[in-house]
């Protein structure tokens, strides 16, 4: 079983929590807030890699998680999922637990990991066929509903050809497909678009944008791009160290930067005694007038870039598999 497919039927938990979702109150899944963390921790070993995440996700936007490498957006991710332990009222996807109703969680997402988590052996189709049934689609309903996440996806053509002949761009849309095969209300992705060309990063979003608008589904996704977060995404945060340092509209946050700029140079222009050189007084004054970027809000919410952190970026991003062809 890959990463991407997170079974209705396979209870994972260590802990061996029970599963309450048929008798809880919000067993319809019926909530304002698809995903919510409550002071979310989760370690390895000495390692914090999330530290009292505080994060809500509305129903239907799209809300992209950035930060560096290892700011711990997969482990929060992999949390929200149920691949990873999390004590009982931390965690809730549309109001159901994810320590206590694990199966109602399951049922209501669909989860694009970094890893690959299609099968080069297999054509599109049959790829997507092995998530239908993992995920329980009705077997008088399958046929149809792989043809429909295959045709969602642009990949109808090229459904019968074996996934080791397909692009990047093209791989990433067929895990999209096995994702959406069983009509999750929640799509989570890790990275959708990293290593891809810019014409199949552009394409996977429409991707993603036509199904959102199509079906009101809420999307959660991680990106190290911030052009992407800006373009697409309703609301970010900005993680890192384990927790969320800003949250907001792109524009939001920007603004707010630019406000905290102009109240800078003001104070220094009236001061005028702060020792700094009419140069740097004048480059404040410049920044305060121009509008940031997320980069900028991100650097100045942590003191540093996104890419500056971690150092394996890059190496993360090469030997994304996906990033080629399948061997
Ligand atoms: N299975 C694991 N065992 C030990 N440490 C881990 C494991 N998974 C993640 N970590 C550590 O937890 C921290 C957070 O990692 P995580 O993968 O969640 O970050 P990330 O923001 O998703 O980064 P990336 O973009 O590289 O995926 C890092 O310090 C990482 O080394």
């Amino acid at each position: 079983m890959t990463d991407g497919a997170v079974p209705a039927g396979d209870d994972g938990d260590a802990t061996g929590t029970g599963d309450a979702g048929s008798t809880s109150d919000s067993s319809s899944g019926d909530s304002a807030e698809a995903v919510s963390c409550r002071a979310l921790d989760y370690s390895f070993g000495d390692t914090k890699a999330v530290d009292g995440l505080d994060l809500s996700v509305r129903t239907g936007e799209i809300f992209g998680l950035l930060g560096p490498n290892g700011a711990g957006k997969t482990t929060a991710i992999r949390c929200i999922t149920t691949l990873l332990p999390v004590p009982p009222d931390i965690v809730k996807v549309f109001g159901h637990d994810a320590a206590k109703e694990k199966m109602a969680v399951r049922r209501l997402l669909g989860y694009v990991p970094q890893q690959l988590s299609a099968d080069a052996a297999m054509t599109g189709r049959e790829n997507v066929t092995l998530f239908a049934r993992v995920f329980d689609v009705p077997r008088r309903e399958r046929a149809a509903r792989v043809a429909q996440a295959l045709d969602v996806v642009d990949l109808s053509d090229a459904a019968d050809r074996m996934a080791q002949t397909y692009s990047g761009g093209m791989i990433r849309r067929l895990e999209l497909a096995q994702a959406l095969v069983s009509a999750p209300r929640l799509l989570m992705l890790d990275e959708p678009t990293i290593g891809l060309d810019p014409i199949a990063r552009s394409s996977v979003w429409e991707h993603i944008n036509a199904v959102r608008r199509a079906t009101g589904m809420t999307v959660l996704v991680t990106t190290h791009y911030m052009d992407e977060a800006e373009q697409y995404c309703d609301r970010v945060g900005l993680m890192h160290r384990g927790r969320i340092h800003a949250l907001g509209t792109p524009g939001e946050l920007r603004e707010e930067l630019r406000e905290r700029r102009r109240a800078e140079a003001d104070e220094a222009r009236k001061s005028g005694t702060t020792g700094e050189s009419a140069e740097t007084a004048e480059s404040g004054e410049a920044r305060s007038d121009t509008v940031p970027t997320l980069e900028d809000v991100f650097r100045d919410v942590v003191g540093q870039g996104l890419e500056e952190e971690g150092g394996t970026y890059r190496d993360v991003r090469s030997t994304r598999r996906t990033a080629s062809r399948l061997g």
